[in-house]
């Protein structure tokens, strides 16, 4: 047996959803880096679940549907309002999301149209869950979600409270464009293993969920912030960050298992950070982020990956840091339900082998002799 640990280079399936070749990455052949500038969140959606761009009065019904299922049932509310105080923010997602299924009475209709409304159901919900633990978390009632918005608009609504500012909107939604989907990253592999087995589409979202929450995944983002904060100010940045080299210590936000010459999404939200900086008047998460990278590229050679600058971005948008991974959640949806449903299309139960390394040859001994 060869062991592949991590399973890193091991191509497990084949799928026409997004694709990573030679550092360049695209979602059904369209380049980020357009998808980025010429494509909004809904519109990516679509892509990434039917396989093409939406017409325009296709992504008015996708709207439509989307604003039809934000709303999510009243006993999920009230129960998100039973979470202990202090409950992790994605632990709360994971646990809102699985009990979406037991209202959903098509929870375990298996057929295509079934999947296929189940995710649209569960995009639109999300951010409306995340919006609501969040205020319910700070004392505060949650709002409804608005009818004929986008949903980078109506969730900073729903949080907020207020009419979210245009540049706010365009940037989450940015945001959400870049995080979409990723080929086969952990959360979505641990949903296709989940639907593998002929499980529900909200067990397999329940699945990808737990995955994201960890920090060398998706919460990655969080940890890059607790990092920006503990640095304190651009001065500290560069003894906090060779302390951390010479101990060994990760940093947050950087290097990728398959982009070894950095990630295409980064530059980015490189970008969106200097320019949200620029607008509110306050350079410095940025230049303490741009000076972490020069140390730690130069020193290290590693790269930022999506989730660095995206800390700096959600920050200056005033979103608090424990809603950073739930939002690559808001996005990441999109692309775990595409993956779920062409799983479902081509379907093989996923079981690899594990290569035995515990004794051998041991018998019982009685209880009272152990
Ligand atoms: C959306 C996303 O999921 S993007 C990734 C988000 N995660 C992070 O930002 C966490 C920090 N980064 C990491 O932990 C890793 O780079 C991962 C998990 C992303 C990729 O991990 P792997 O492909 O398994 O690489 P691995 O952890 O084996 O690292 C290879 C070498 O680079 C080093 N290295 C990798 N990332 C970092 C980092 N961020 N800081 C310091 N050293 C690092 C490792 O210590 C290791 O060094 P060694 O060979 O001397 O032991
Ligand atoms: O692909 C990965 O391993 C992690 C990642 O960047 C993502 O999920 O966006």
């Amino acid at each position: 047996m060869t062991v592949t640990k991590g399973l890193e280079g091991i191509v497990a399936t084949t799928s026409s959803i997004s694709s990573i070749i030679d550092g360049v990455l695209t979602y059904r052949g369209i380049n980020i880096d357009d998808l980025a500038e010429n494509a909004t969140f809904e519109e990516v959606a679509y892509l990434l679940w039917y396989g093409k761009l939406p017409s325009q009065s296709e992504l008015n019904g996708l709207l439509k549907q989307i604003g039809e299922y934000a709303a999510v049932p009243a006993s999920v509310l009230e129960s998100l309002k039973l979470y202990p105080k202090n409950t992790n923010s994605m632990a709360a997602l994971r646990t809102a999301v699985s009990s979406l299924a037991l209202y959903d009475e098509q929870a375990n209709d298996m057929s295509k149209e079934a999947n296929l409304r189940k995710a649209i159901k569960i995009q639109a919900q999300i951010p409306t869950l995340i919006a609501a633990f969040a205020r319910i978390r700070d004392g505060k009632e949650p709002i409804a979600p608005k009818q004929g918005t986008s949903i980078a608009h109506n969730f900073l609504y729903m949080l907020n409270g207020t009419e979210p500012d245009q540049v706010a909107v365009k940037a989450l939604d940015q945001a959400l464009v870049l995080h979409a989907d990723h080929e086969l990253n952990a959360s979505t592999f641990a949903a296709r293993v989940t639907v593998a087995t002929l499980s529900d589409i909200y067990s397999g979202i329940t699945s990808a969920i737990g995955a994201l929450k960890g920090p060398l995944h998706g919460g990655a983002n969080e940890a890059v912030m607790v990092m920006l904060e503990e640095i304190g100010s651009f001065s500290n940045v560069e003894p906090y960050i060779n302390e951390k080299l010479a101990n060994k210590e990760k940093i947050m936000g950087f290097g990728h298992r398959v982009y070894k010459n950095g990630d295409p999404r980064a530059k980015h939200l490189q970008k969106m950070s200097r320019e949200l900086g620029k607008l509110t008047g306050n350079m410095e998460l940025y230049e303490t982020s741009v000076k972490i990278e020069e140390i730690v590229t130069g020193q290290k050679g590693l790269k930022p990956n999506v989730d660095f600058y995206s800390a700096s971005v959600y920050t200056t948008l005033g979103i608090p840091r424990d809603l950073f991974t739930p939002i690559f959640a808001i996005s990441r949806a999109s692309g775990w339900t595409a993956h779920i449903l062409e799983q479902y299309d081509n379907n093989r139960l996923i079981r690899p082998r594990a290569e035995y390394t515990g004794p051998v040859d041991q018998k019982v001994t009685p209880i009272a002799q152990r």
